[in-house]
């Protein structure tokens, strides 16, 4: 039986009157790549949020990696990876130092640290780059060096805030070889994006709309159901209804 790493039961978060995610239910196995899809308010951030540990639903139920959403937050945090464009890296110190740093906050070993370096520079081919200011690489680098740093020390889940914004579609198909690999070792990604290319990569997708989950499959099988050539149109068919000012 697949090993299942999220498991989400109408879990809920209101805002006062107003309900921000509305009694979302899903699974996600092990390994797995799930794109969690839904234009602006939908409610992505809020419900990431608290599958992280870092805002207590207001109903329903979670389990990350086996621990609850309510009462093993601290558990969550150290068995999972955070990425997003908005936090990532610090820019005034060195790629070598940021390594460093995160890799001693996620409790690694100096040995350990210092040979994850060594893989990381050759990996993304920034051996000579070690001694630079983060702030001084291009946008592609910094975010692939940023997911890096987001599964140093091999965490069960790495969840991505959309984590490439900004950058082309070559670039974003480079980063995604870093998340294949990550999913090939047994991590399991959970990715937020408004790029629908990147929506393609993921194995199953799921789109929210007004808070609610509206349609959870494959790629292919929601192009199947909506009779669409592309997920760009299945998510336009699905996002025209959402009724969120923002939206
Ligand atoms: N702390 C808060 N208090 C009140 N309303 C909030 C709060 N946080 C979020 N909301 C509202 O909840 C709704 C969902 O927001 P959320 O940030 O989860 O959406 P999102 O799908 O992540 O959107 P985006 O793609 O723009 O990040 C929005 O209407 C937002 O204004």
């Amino acid at each position: 039986m697949e090993e299942k790493v999220i498991v989400c039961d109408r879990l809920a978060k209101r805002f006062g009157d107003f309900i921000a995610t509305n009694e979302i239910s899903f699974e996600v196995n092990k390994g797995e790549i799930f794109g969690f899809l839904g234009a602006n308010g939908a409610g992505k951030t809020t419900a990431m949020r608290m599958l992280c540990g870092l805002s207590a639903p207001t109903s329903g139920s979670a389990t990350i990696a086996g621990y609850d959403v309510y009462t093993e937050t601290e558990k969550i945090k150290r068995n999972i990876g955070y990425m997003s464009q908005k936090f990532s890296l610090y820019e005034n110190l060195t790629v070598l130092e940021n390594v460093e740093f995160f890799g001693g906050i996620y409790g690694l070993t100096d040995q350990d640290i210092k040979k994850k370096t060594e893989e990381l520079a050759s990996k993304l081919g920034l051996k000579g780059e070690m001694k630079k200011l983060v702030g001084s690489l291009p946008l592609g680098w910094k975010q692939k060096l940023s997911f890096s740093v987001a599964v140093l020390h091999e965490p069960k889940i790495v969840f991505l805030d959309e984590p490439t914004g900004g950058v082309d579609p070559v670039t974003r198909r480079q980063f995604w070889d870093l998340i294949y690999e990550a999913a090939d070792r047994g991590i399991t990604v959970f990715v937020t994006t408004h790029y629908m290319d990147e929506a393609e990569y993921c194995n199953r997708i799921s789109i929210m709309v007004d808070g609610k989950i509206e349609v959870l499959d494959t790629p292919g099988n929601l192009k199947r159901q909506f009779e669409a050539d592309s997920m760009d149109e299945v998510f336009y068919q699905l996002a025209r209804s959402a009724k969120r000012a923002d939206s």
